[in-house]
């Protein structure tokens, strides 16, 4: 073991630098034991590994994505695998790289580091890392494979804590915190952490054993988020040296740094229940966390000044976060839904650590005459300290040691600076500050005013509640005087008095509670008798129906029989007039039959008349034609001959002639005539005849049918009378059963209402009552809650006034409170809601 100083980014050649993102994953654990029951179940984040991304399933979340991201399933050899392996690679190129882990307290920072409790769970088996065995031991096993194809190497490792801000080295057998120094080497640039012991390993076993060693020496505590959570910031650093021999023949140094930082858990003091001591410690962790924020936050925005010396954590990772060192830093989230605002921020630190720029550059490689002259340097140095102590008296040191002290303080000067500036920088704040106070003050007068007019009518309420008050006000003013020194306990008496307020409040609920109970069982019983009355009702009313009913019933199916009855005589006279209509039909049918007879024997007895006329009037025409043509020949001889006289005279006997065939014509004219009318002259008889036969038989039908439909239309009458009349009467007992049913339903409204009316009023006192108490209880409530706020307000104004003093006190580093911020829930009384459940 050797006590050395060590340089945290040493031996670092000039050369082309890319720059290149710092890496960032999350790894989200599985839900554990102390993750609060109730909200054990659901995650309020989804965690995507496949797509690096986490989203938040609060509404409007956000969607974060990371380099990498593992899940609940994702194991430590996942880790090493993707994360730790391949920058293992790059360290054993002459890179040095860190990995930070950075979370809540509890969520798995020292697991992934180291693994689970050595104490408990193996680390190694069966030469081969057991499953939980973390980052630091998996890199020191690999490592030792590596190099074990390598002669010549050292690798040597260092392990300090940062514990309240002071470096601690856990590799030292000695109470030597005091001893450890960090301060920037102006000359060579970096931060030296002098006096740190460094020890050489044998192998991987090595390691692991003084890793072990130095954890059990870590500050540890039992929160109410981890049973072993530790309270300090540790950095274990491995340095390698490989020899390498060039074609010349030249023996180089290989120099690579990996830094494995635990960082300590950032927590809500309140809710990981750290109390004095430990609240003390916490409150130191989130401040060197906060520095390690704003140092994220200026390098993020290209900030000229970066307050890297405002706290050790960030001198120490200065090189890691935008110098030239490779970095990843894994943030560690719980899945707890407790913890869903300290995951959010760690979420937002993470996201903006990965924006940070690093400039990583590959160390010099050493030469063994430069490391042999940087030893022999040291030695000589050591010598002329030794031999200048010897020679004279007091402290004497080689120019080599001046050197190094001049260096320190010149760092401490530019610390001084850097906290001068920092003083500035507060002065500015506190006069802005003072500012604001200002203005707070006047507000203060005022709210004064007002809590001085509300104590007026504050007086007059209820006397249990100016018990609490006064209780209160007895609380405040002890709080007062005891509020320099006791400002952390303030926020339990407030709290205590708080809890007499709510318990005063929730008698006064148990109170309403207990009169709405009577209320409501007056209300069941109220329910039950109208329940009954309308039961009683309702039966005598189907009863009465049920009777009604029957009659009615009865009275159809009598008038159903008398219906029946005429419909009978009905069918009989029917079937009457259709035996008549038959009869009729068969007459009718056979006078046809005879008529058409009489009507064809007359047909060819006038066709036989007619063929006798023509024959008649055929031969008349024939001789009447051969006379003309023998009276034309013998004129046509008479005028060939052109004898006058003769013509004359043959046209005085064709005159005779002529008037003969007239008469004679005029005769057979007169016969045939009289032989037309002969015949037409019987057949017209005959006609008559049949005609007077048919016409006697279709008044027959006529008159049985008329008096057929007389018989119909006189029993249909007298059937629609009957309906009628029966209509009547049923309609006239509807009548009398629907008003009766009418009056009884009236009959029965009354009661009903007034029971309705009589159960809403004696429902009014108890509402206004129960109004009355939920606002009065809702009035003290608020009383209550503004008194507390008024004693919080005025706690607040003598904790700035005391900051305020203590600034000015030379503005020294004493230990200023930190504000407590007390927030009282309120809680509504919902005068709707209590009348609701009514
Ligand atoms: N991925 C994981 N798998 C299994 N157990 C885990 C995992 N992460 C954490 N744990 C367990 O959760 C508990 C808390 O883990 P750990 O001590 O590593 O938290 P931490 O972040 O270092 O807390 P602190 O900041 O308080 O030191 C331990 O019991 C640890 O074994």
């Amino acid at each position: 073991m050797s006590r050395n100083s060590l340089r945290i980014n040493t031996g670092l050649k000039k050369q082309e630098v890319k720059e290149a993102n710092i890496q960032v994953a999350v790894r989200c654990r599985g839900i554990n034991r102390r993750d609060s029951a109730k909200r054990r179940k659901e995650s309020e984040f989804s965690v995507d590994p496949s797509r690096s991304q986490i989203k938040s399933l609060k509404e409007h979340g956000k969607t974060y994505t990371f380099d990498r991201v593992f899940g609940e399933k994702s194991t430590q050899a996942d880790i090493f695998k993707e994360i730790v392996a391949p920058m293992l690679v790059e360290v054993l190129s002459g890179y040095n790289c860190s990995i930070l882990a950075y979370g809540m307290t509890g969520t798995g920072k020292t697991y992934t580091m180291e693994g689970g409790d050595p104490s408990t769970i193996p680390i190694i088996v069966n030469n081969c890392p057991s499953q939980d065995a973390g980052i630091i031991p998996r890199t020191l096993i690999e490592l030792f494979n590596y190099l074990s194809k390598f002669s010549e190497y050292s690798v040597k490792l260092s392990f300090i804590e940062l514990y309240n801000e002071q470096p601690r080295d856990l590799l030292s057998t000695e109470n030597s915190s005091e001893q450890i120094k960090i301060y920037d080497d102006a000359r060579k640039g970096g931060v030296v952490i002098q006096n740190l012991e460094e020890v050489l390993l044998k192998d991987a076993m090595h390691g692991i054993n003084i890793l072990k060693q130095g954890s059990e020496r870590r500050r540890k505590a039992v929160t109410n988020y981890n049973a072993r959570s530790s309270r300090s910031h540790c950095v274990f650093t491995i340095t390698i040296h490989i020899k390498e021999t060039t074609t010349e023949g030249e023996e180089l140094l290989k120099v690579g740094k990996f830094n494995l930082v635990d960082l300590a858990g950032s927590e809500n003091i309140g809710r990981s229940g750290a109390e004095d001591a430990h609240a003390k410690e916490a409150g130191s962790i989130n401040k060197s966390l906060l520095t390690l924020g704003r140092v994220i936050d200026k390098l993020v925005s290209d900030s000229a000044h970066v307050p890297y010396r405002d706290s050790n954590l960030t001198r120490i990772l200065q090189d890691s976060l935008g110098g030239r060192t490779k970095t990843c830093i894994i943030a560690t989230i719980s899945p707890s839904r407790n913890s869903y605002d300290e995951t959010l921020s760690t979420l937002e630190y993470a996201h903006r650590a990965k924006q940070i720029k690093n400039k990583p550059e590959i160390n010099q490689k050493l030469t063994k005459t430069v490391l042999l002259k940087e030893y022999v340097d040291q030695i000589e140095r050591l010598k002329a300290d030794l031999q200048a102590t010897r020679d004279r008296n007091g402290i004497f040191l080689s120019p080599e040691s001046w050197r190094a002290t001049q260096d320190e303080i010149q760092d401490l000067k530019a610390s001084a600076k850097d906290l001068q500036d920092n003083i500035k920088q507060h002065q500015k704040e506190n006069h802005e500050l003072h500012d604001k106070i200002g203005c707070m003050e006047l507000v203060e007068i005022s709210n004064r005013k007002a809590v001085a007019e509300f104590q007026g009518t504050f007086l007059s309420m209820a006397s249990g509640l100016e018990a609490a008050i006064s209780k209160s006000k007895t609380m405040n003013l002890e709080l007062n005087e005891a509020m320099h020194n006791q400002v952390y306990t303030f926020s339990d008496q407030a709290q205590k008095n708080l809890i007499d307020s709510q318990k005063y409040i929730d008698i006064g609920f148990d109170q309403l509670d207990k009169r709405r109970q009577e209320i409501e069982q007056f209300a069941v019983d109220q329910n039950k008798s109208y329940k009954e009355l309308y039961d009683e009702q309702t039966r005598l009313f189907l009863e009465y129906r049920d009777a009604n009913l029957e009659a009615q019933n009865n009275l159809n199916s009598n008038f159903q029989g008398i219906l029946q009855g005429l419909r009978q005589v009905l069918d009989n006279h029917f079937s009457k007039i259709n035996t008549c209509h038959e009869k009729v039909n068969e007459e009718m049918s056979s006078l046809t039959k005879v008529t058409q007879k009489h009507i064809e024997s007359q047909n060819t007895t006038i066709e036989l008349l007619q063929n006798a006329l023509m024959d008649t009037v055929t031969s008349q025409q024939k001789r009447r034609e051969l006379f003309y043509s023998e009276i034309t020949d013998k004129i046509n001889l008479f005028e060939k001959e052109d004898c006058e006289d003769i013509l004359f005279y043959v046209r005085f006997n064709q005159k005779d002639h002529l008037s003969t065939f007239g008469r004679s014509y005029e005769l057979t004219k007169g016969h045939l005539t009289s032989l037309e009318q002969e015949p037409n002259g019987e057949l017209k008889t005959k006609l008559e005849s049949i005609q007077n036969e048919i016409k006697s038989h279709s008044d027959l039908s006529i008159t049985t049918a008329n008096s057929a439909s007389a018989a119909l239309t006189s029993t249909n009458d007298s059937a629609d009378k009957t309906l009628e009349r029966l209509g009547q009467e049923h309609s006239k007992s509807l009548g009398t059963f629907s008003s009766d049913i009418k009056k009884t339903y009236s009959d029965m409204r009354v009661p009903l209402v007034n029971i309705q009316n009589g159960l809403q009023n004696s429902l009014i006192p108890f509402e206004k009552m129960t109004r009355e108490k939920a606002g009065k209880t809702q009035r003290v409530y608020d009383d209550a809650m503004s008194y507390m706020q008024q004693t919080r307000n005025e706690v607040h104004s003598l904790l700035t006034e005391k900051v305020k003093s203590d600034v000015s006190k030379k503005r020294t580093n004493s230990r200023v409170p930190v504000p407590i911020s007390v927030t009282f829930k309120r809680q509504k009384i919902d005068n709707e809601d209590a009348m609701s459940n009514l």
